[in-house]
């Protein structure tokens, strides 16, 4: 392995009763640890009822004093909390995990040798005196843990990660920053990061606070401020360094972050699944995690549209059909008004109404609107009888049921889901595409609404489109219908006398689908697809997007929502992006992030994959992608992918061979990477065991396993939106083995 910054030495081999005499030494002072933690626990606990905010404060730089109880409480009480959660218990590396071993003559020339030994850990410990038993990770103190490299050894001698089970210590691995240790200091082990980089796979996202490297931590502490953007190729640890990211800014400026929230976003469910633990592992659980399909609350999406429709659910120009959609009277609304008012008979007719809907809508958001309706259907009617005294026709127009009625179908209020599902209508999806979808596009478009009506499902896509449309048509207002549906319950009070058993309140504009739903049964897809309310989109102090490249214009549109006065993280590279237009998305990108200050850190080691898999893919990358962001994988196995052809449709058995082989070679995850023509057939090959899974290449965004059966690369390339670079994601996720089946 070529030791990728820090190039320490790791000279001076231990016996083996040498080490455990190290092992003893660090444990004795782990005890002391968990003893004061338990002390804490007890005092957090009192405090518990009075919520975390006793440890609230704005950390940065230096925190007073009076505030360290508070804090130290404070992150006992939430680790605590973290640790209880049983995902962790299996492979938390431990409360401390660090030593460093410092002399400060190093950085004064001639000066005596001047010693400090300094803990590192999860968060930070002190004793009774408040003399700090461990540091915290993201404290400036533990700084030198991360960034000292033999060249800049920051006054260290020896950086030391401890391995622990739990409280116990079970291992050490060092690395020297000295030509030479002083004789008192005895190195272990072949460095911590190799260690990490070697170990199997679990089914979640570890953290790396152990072995942060020093561009990575330039980058995990970066400026809160402005845009953050992290690019590198596959494996680069990109995802991982955002993560301690958010822990670091959570613990810098607790009050903001926290208050404000961090929003965390991601392409997939499976990948928020993949990576929820590691925020917890760290003691921090107040983040929020969505995947792309799940940012606007009321729209839980994780099917993908055909790439053609979402190609067109992407796009800027599906604003105009929603902008004309938005503006549309509901299916079935009368055409014209007409009433007795005062005596008089009144009509409206349908060019006054379009006109009324025209103006309006200039000035209002449609559902905020109802007010201004009302007025200007009052004063068209006038305009139609202009007869008698005009106050006494507007106030009997203001009471009439006729009125109501009529507002009740013309101008309900609606939730936007209804609008986006009025499309699944192919003539009115032509209509209002006009000029902007080809006929074709306006189709397919009704088609994928039909398919949402028929599944009960939304798309990933259709999210972005909702958030659009409820953007347009503001918040569906509650108060006017509950007021008239409990008038009508009370005049039928005693409804037994007509021989009615039940009243229930039935709606049928839209809006008694957004808060009516508790009482329906949600058998019926429609009533799933409307399930729960469409509220504004919540701010966040800080919005962080993994996958960036994958973005599509309307979706940088719903982030921006959120993110309108917040700073980001934005993580991403180019080379693995599926959407195909990535100027527009560009363009939409730099109108969510506004003029804020920018900031890029580029990774180029790939940590993930062994050097012989990464070589494999990225030969396939660059004969498609010559620009592509191609890192340097650190880790040689030995063991190069092994291709095997498959000969007509023996998919199954070639992949069942594959992955029994490979059970025996790795003890971790193995996934089965399969175009949608084959999965069907490999099916039954994800139950050779818990460890495998068969999976399409676009949901392993942001994975990794221990091993990859890589089926049918054409045909990967053939059916993705982005071509050959989702064929490279598919080829980059595994660690240490990766088998190809290709048709002979
Ligand atoms: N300093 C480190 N110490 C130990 N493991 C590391 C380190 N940096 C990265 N890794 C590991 O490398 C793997 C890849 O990291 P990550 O998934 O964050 O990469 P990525 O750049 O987001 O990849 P991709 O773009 O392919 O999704 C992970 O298992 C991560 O834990």
């Amino acid at each position: 392995m070529t030791a990728p910054d820090h190039q320490p030495t790791t000279s001076n081999k231990a016996t083996t009763a040498e080490v455990a005499r190290e092992i003893a030494v660090e444990q004795a002072h782990v005890d002391v640890v968990y003893a004061e933690l338990a002390k804490a626990k007890l005092r957090a606990g009192l405090v518990e009822t009075d919520g975390l905010a006793r440890g609230r404060t704005d950390r940065t730089g230096d925190v007073r004093d009076e505030e360290l109880t508070g804090l130290f409480e404070r992150d006992a009480l939430v680790f605590n909390a973290a640790r209880r959660r049983s995902t962790l218990d299996t492979q938390f590396e431990g409360l401390v995990f660090g030593r460093l071993d410092l002399d400060h003559a190093l950085s004064r020339d001639g000066a005596d040798s001047d010693r400090e030994t300094r803990y590192i850990g999860r968060l930070g410990v002190r004793d009774d005196d408040y003399e700090p038993l461990v540091v915290d990770w993201r404290a400036p103190a533990a700084a030198a843990f991360y960034r000292a490299t033999p060249v800049e050894p920051m006054d260290v001698l020896r950086r030391r990660v401890l391995r622990c089970k739990g409280p116990d210590v079970v291992g050490v691995e060092d690395d020297l920053m000295v030509a030479e240790a002083p004789d008192d200091l005895v190195i272990v082990g072949d460095g911590a990061l190799l260690a990490a980089l070697t170990r199997s796979r679990g089914a979640q996202m570890r953290d790396i606070v152990a072995t942060i490297q020093r561009h990575q931590d330039e980058a995990i502490r970066a400026s809160a401020r402005g845009i953050t953007e992290i690019t590198g190729g596959p494996g680069t640890g990109k995802t991982v360094v955002a993560l301690h990211r958010a822990a670091y800014l959570l613990y810098s400026d607790r009050r903001r972050f926290e208050n404000g929230g961090i929003l965390v976003v991601g392409p997939s469910s499976a990948y928020t699944a993949y990576i929820e633990r590691v925020l917890p592992s760290l003691g921090e659980e107040s983040v929020t995690l969505r995947s792309l399909g799940d940012v606007v609350d009321g729209v839980t999406a994780v099917r993908l549209d055909s790439p053609q429709v979402a190609a067109v659910k992407g796009s800027l120009r599906v604003r105009r059909l929603l902008s004309r959609a938005a503006a549309d009277s509901p299916p079935g609304a009368p055409t014209q008004f007409r009433a007795f008012v005062n005596g008089k008979a009144v009509r409206v007719d349908t060019p006054a109404l379009d006109r009324i809907r025209a103006q309006v809508l200039r000035g209002h958001q449609r559902n905020l609107a109802s007010k201004a309706v009302r007025a200007q259907l009052a004063e068209a009617a006038w305009n139609t009888v202009r007869e008698g005294d005009r106050n006494e026709f507007m106030d009997h127009f203001e009471d009439h049921l006729e009125v109501d009625a009529f507002l009740e179908r013309w101008w309900p209020q609606v939730d936007p889901r209804e609008v986006l599902l009025w499309l699944a209508d192919p003539d009115l999806a032509t209509r209002h595409g006009r000029g902007v979808l080809t006929a074709e596009e306006s189709v397919a478009f009704a088609a994928s609404m039909r398919d949402a009506l028929e599944s009960g499902t939304w798309s990933v896509a259709d999210a972005a489109l909702v958030d659009d449309l409820a953007a347009r048509m503001g918040p569906v207002q509650e108060g006017p219908v509950e007021e008239r549906e409990f008038y009508e319950i009370e005049e039928l009070d005693d409804v037994s006398q007509f021989g009615v058993a039940e009243v229930r309140a039935t709606r049928q504009s839209g809006a008694g689908s957004a808060n009516g739903s508790s009482r329906i049964a949600l058998t019926d897809p429609r009533d799933r697809l409307l399930q729960g309310r469409i509220d504004g989109p919540g701010e966040y102090a800080h919005v962080l997007v993994d996958e960036a490249q994958d973005l599509s214009p309307m979706q940088w549109r719903m982030l921006g929502r959120r993110g309108r006065y917040s700073s980001w993280t934005v993580v991403g590279d180019a080379a693995q992006a599926s959407w195909p237009d990535a100027q527009e998305s560009g363009r939409a990108r730099e109108e969510a992030f506004g003029t804020q200050e920018r900031r890029l850190f580029h990774m180029d080691t790939n940590y993930r994959n062994a050097r012989e898999i990464f070589d494999y893919a990225a030969t396939v990358v660059k004969a498609q992608v010559p620009d592509a962001d191609i890192p340097q994988a650190v880790r040689e196995t030995g063991a190069h992918p092994v291709d095997l052809t498959v000969a007509g449709s023996n998919w199954a058995a070639v992949a069942t061979e594959a992955v029994e082989a490979l059970l025996g070679e790795v003890e971790g995850s193995i996934a089965v990477i399969a175009p949608e023509r084959h999965r069907a057939a490999l099916a039954a090959v994800g139950e050779l065991g818990e460890r495998v899974v068969v999976i399409d290449p676009m949901s392993t965004k942001g994975l990794e396993y221990d091993a990859t059966v890589v089926v049918d690369p054409d045909a990967i390339t053939e059916e993705s939106p982005g071509g050959v670079r989702v064929l490279y994601v598919a080829l980059t996720r595994a660690a240490h083995r990766m088998t190809v089946l290709r048709p002979a």
